[in-house]
């Protein structure tokens, strides 16, 4: 079905019908862990629904830009078992969103997130279970980064744990003034399993990597600015006279790199995270098909007919 839509967006012709077939295919085979690897989704699923509470909420907007909000505020919004399935389905959604161009992840409540909830943590702490939730949660996390829409943490309050992990999985960090990002699963006995190490790395480099997971450093957002692990500083509205509410902070900061039609912004994401991921060889034949995608589509067609000076 979701062939069928990109067939009836792409009707040019039958090689962009199967660039996009491929470009799909690469999308569906962006899950970490699968039936080969031992992972059984239903059956981890089964088990995380029974620690429920909290919410993830997903508001799409006519702009483009996606608000998910994690949402479970009397426990600083923790992941519960449920809100980890939820995490997973409004990713499914945000992956069949035509008209996405970008996405803003936020904590209710003037904070960020607490990472796992801890009672789930205490009542799957068998290392089987644990396994289960860290391939669950990674493939999820996986497909949030590789989603074709450029994102962005909007850290308020506190990202801990889990959820200093979580803001790794966006493209861009934005912290308000006073917010904190700490990776405290030293302090918890543990280290990072949704991923958050290895996107770190990437991130900071392993020098500054090993310095924020072995110190448990609270990272404030003047030393998140020097290491590159934040993007910008947004004021606190409550603090500051004056200062927008911070989700319209964020959706102003986004908003220059979200300015154009859809397509193109997706296939802006789409290069450089084949460019992120990919062996040279295989980014610049992933950079051809997606080239293909916009090579002569109307946006290109327009501009074409109209302009003729950058300026
Ligand atoms: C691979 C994933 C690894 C992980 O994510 S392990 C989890 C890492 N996170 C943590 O250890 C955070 C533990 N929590 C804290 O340190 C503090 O609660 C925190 C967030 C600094 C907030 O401190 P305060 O402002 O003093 O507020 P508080 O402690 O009274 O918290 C308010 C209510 O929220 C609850 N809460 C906060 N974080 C939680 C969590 N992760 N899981 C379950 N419940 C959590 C806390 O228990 C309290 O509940 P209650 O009001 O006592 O019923």
């Amino acid at each position: 079905m979701v062939l069928c839509a990109l067939r009836q967006q792409v009707p040019r012709c039958s090689s962009h019908c199967r660039t996009w077939a491929r470009l799909l295919q690469r999308q569906r085979s962006s899950c970490v862990y699968s039936s080969i690897h031992g992972f059984n989704q239903d059956e981890i699923k089964e088990k995380l629904q029974a620690f429920h509470g909290g919410s993830i909420d997903l508001l799409k907007q006519d702009s483009g830009i996606a608000v998910l909000t994690i949402n479970n505020p009397s426990r600083m919004n923790a992941f519960s078992g449920s809100m980890m399935i939820d995490l997973e389905e409004r990713v499914s959604q945000l992956e069949n969103w035509p008209e996405g161009k970008g996405l803003i992840v936020q904590g209710a409540a003037e904070t960020f997130c607490s990472g796992s909830d801890l009672n789930a943590v205490r009542a799957i702490s068998n290392q089987q279970d644990g396994m289960k939730m860290c391939m669950f949660m990674q493939n999820a996390l996986t497909r949030l980064l590789r989603l074709p829409l450029i994102s962005v943490a909007l850290v308020e309050g506190r990202a801990l744990g889990g959820g200093a992990e979580l803001t790794t999985a966006c493209d861009f960090r934005l912290m308000e003034a006073g917010s904190v990002i700490q990776f405290v699963h030293k302090h918890m006995g543990l280290v990072p399993g949704w991923g958050g190490a290895g996107r770190l790395v990437h991130l900071v480099g392993s020098q500054n990597a090993l310095k924020l997971l072995g110190g448990a450093v609270k990272v404030d957002p003047e030393l998140g600015v020097n290491i590159g692990l934040v993007d910008g500083v947004l004021e606190g509205h409550q603090k500051t006279e004056g200062a927008a509410p911070l989700l319209q902070q964020a959706e102003n900061w986004l908003s220059r790199y979200t300015k154009g039609p859809a397509p193109v912004i997706q296939a802006v994401k789409k290069v450089v995270l084949s460019g992120r991921e990919l062996p040279l060889p295989e980014a610049l034949r992933t950079e051809k098909d997606i080239f293909g995608t916009v090579w002569g589509a109307p946006a290109n067609l327009e501009a074409l007919a109209s302009k003729s000076k950058h300026k």
